[in-house]
């Protein structure tokens, strides 16, 4: 699961002005490690256009060997037959979408702080989501930046389960966010919004591995 984490990139329709397919092929080719369909926020879509994007979004990954998970919406992952979700705090509970979700469904969570971080490892989360790291535009109602002392104080009182980093995350944050023990970083419009999500991909993917040949 760590590894699969490195550059876990996520987009919905309204993270990009161009077409998300070409954007989502675009950042595959360049090395992209997993992928989160995460539909929210102004101009979202709904209904059946979303499923479309979702499906279309997951066929692509596949191609790719990439695993494809939802943000949120659960319904929609089973239906499309997804390989996991990503839930916030206030989402249904990681042990309610264990019981009706296929066994190796990947299934993540959001945290902020120590205690979240406690209560999703004892739940049984795959990995957390930890953020926002630094300030970002891309989500609305995101909470006030933890910085990397806050991925240092989670990795305290979680020492194995696997962390990817989120919000506000550029190509220099990689290799410190590792430092302070994030396995991984999660990335939205540092991708989506690169004129070339593939060189921008690259460039995340051989921080990463970088690190880990550090190791
Ligand atoms: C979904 C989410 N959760 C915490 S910050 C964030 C948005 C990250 O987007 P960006 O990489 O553009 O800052
Ligand atoms: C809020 C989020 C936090 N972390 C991840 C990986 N995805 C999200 N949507």
């Amino acid at each position: 699961m760590k590894e699969l984490l490195q550059v876990y990139f996520i987009l919905g329709s309204n993270n990009t002005d161009r077409d998300p397919l070409i954007v989502l092929e675009e950042a595959l080719q360049g090395g992209v490690t997993l992928f989160q369909f995460r539909e929210k926020g102004d101009h979202a879509l709904q209904a059946d256009v979303k499923v479309t994007l979702a499906q279309q979004m997951k066929e692509l990954c596949h191609r790719y060997n990439v695993p494809f998970i939802v943000n949120d919406d659960v319904s929609l992952a089973l239906d499309i037959g997804a390989d996991g979700v990503h839930v916030g705090q206030d989402d249904m509970s990681i042990t309610d979408i264990k019981k009706r979700c296929p066994e190796d469904w990947i299934v993540g969570v959001s945290a902020t702080n120590q205690s979240e971080a406690e209560k999703a490892v004892a739940d049984g989360a795959d990995y957390i989501g930890v953020g926002p790291i630094f300030g970002t535009n891309t989500k609305k109602d995101a909470k006030r930046p933890i910085g990397l002392s806050g991925v240092k104080q989670i990795r305290a009182v979680a020492p194995s389960i696997p962390i990817v980093a989120i919000g506000g995350i550029q190509l220099t944050d990689v290799i410190p966010l590792m430092k302070v023990g994030a396995d991984g970083v999660s990335i939205i419009s540092a991708i989506s919004q690169s004129e070339k999500p593939m060189q921008a991909t690259q460039a995340f993917a051989r921080h990463a591995s970088y690190f880990h040949q550090g190791m």
